[in-house]
């Protein structure tokens, strides 16, 4: 589904990213591990294409999206939900889930009505205006944005940061549910637990360069890659 390859990014003259190397493939949930600082987020954005890199290669669904514009990728099947859960804080609830869909070639898929079936409390709040939302209600409507888009691939950017305990377990349920469906997921966490209660595999990125990959057991194992580059 995706497979990044030896990609460097830059902002301006900062060189963040470092030949960063990965894969997911369908129906997979991989997880991006990291500290604060170590790349996670300008991954997902080379990806998504916000901030294309300046060398190596991206293929999505086999095809060459190195370069390509966020929205060509957004409409080629890629959900984005970025760590800032930016909303559009004067529309309301549904407004926001509205202005976002997108009808899927065969028919069915997501809507705003499964978009609520899926997060209940969306619902009871439809037609307030999500600038007055909390984190967790935010943090919903962002990933219901991008599930409004019916994407075949979903980049969840740090979803459960700075959230409380039961939200954060909330999260991780529906996200367990969003796999059941066999929704293909690249997760960038800093919670390593959730994270790997979530996925099949992961990486372990630090200083912009790829530390480690495996599966989950591997890593659960793995006391040396797990002191050196997540505990904090
Ligand atoms: N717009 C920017 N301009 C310059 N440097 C940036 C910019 N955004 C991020 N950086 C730097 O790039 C590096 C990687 O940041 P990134 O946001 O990708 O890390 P992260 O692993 O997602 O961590 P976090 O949990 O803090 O989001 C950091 O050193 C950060 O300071």
């Amino acid at each position: 589904m995706l497979e990044v390859n030896n990609i460097h990014t830059y902002y301006d003259l900062s060189h963040i990213l470092f030949g960063v190397s990965l894969e997911v493939s369908k129906g997979e949930i991989v997880c991006l591990l990291g500290r604060n600082g170590a790349g996670k987020s300008t991954t997902m954005r080379s990806v998504m294409g916000l901030t294309p890199p300046r060398e190596g290669t991206i293929r999505f669904k086999g095809e060459d999206i190195t370069g390509k514009k966020p929205y060509l990728n957004a409409r080629l099947g890629m959900g984005y939900v970025p760590d800032d859960r930016r909303v559009f804080a004067d529309l309301t609830v549904g407004e926001n889930l509205e202005i976002s869909g997108k009808k899927p070639l065969n028919g069915d898929g997501w809507n705003k009505d499964s978009v609520y079936e899926f997060f209940p409390p969306l619902k009871e709040i439809d037609g307030r205006k999500a600038g007055f939302l909390s984190g967790g209600e935010q943090q919903m409507l962002t990933i219901g944005r991008a599930l409004m888009t019916n994407p075949d691939l979903l980049l969840l950017d740090e979803p459960t940061e700075g959230l409380a305990p039961l939200m954060v377990k909330m999260l991780e349920e529906q996200i367990a549910r969003l796999r059941d469906t066999g929704l293909t997921v690249l997760l960038a966490e800093q919670n390593q637990e959730v994270a790997m209660r979530l996925s099949n595999r992961a990486y372990v990125i630090d200083n912009g360069v790829i530390r480690y990959h495996g599966t989950i057991e591997e890593l659960k194992k793995n006391d040396t890659v797990r002191k050196k580059y997540l505990l904090v």
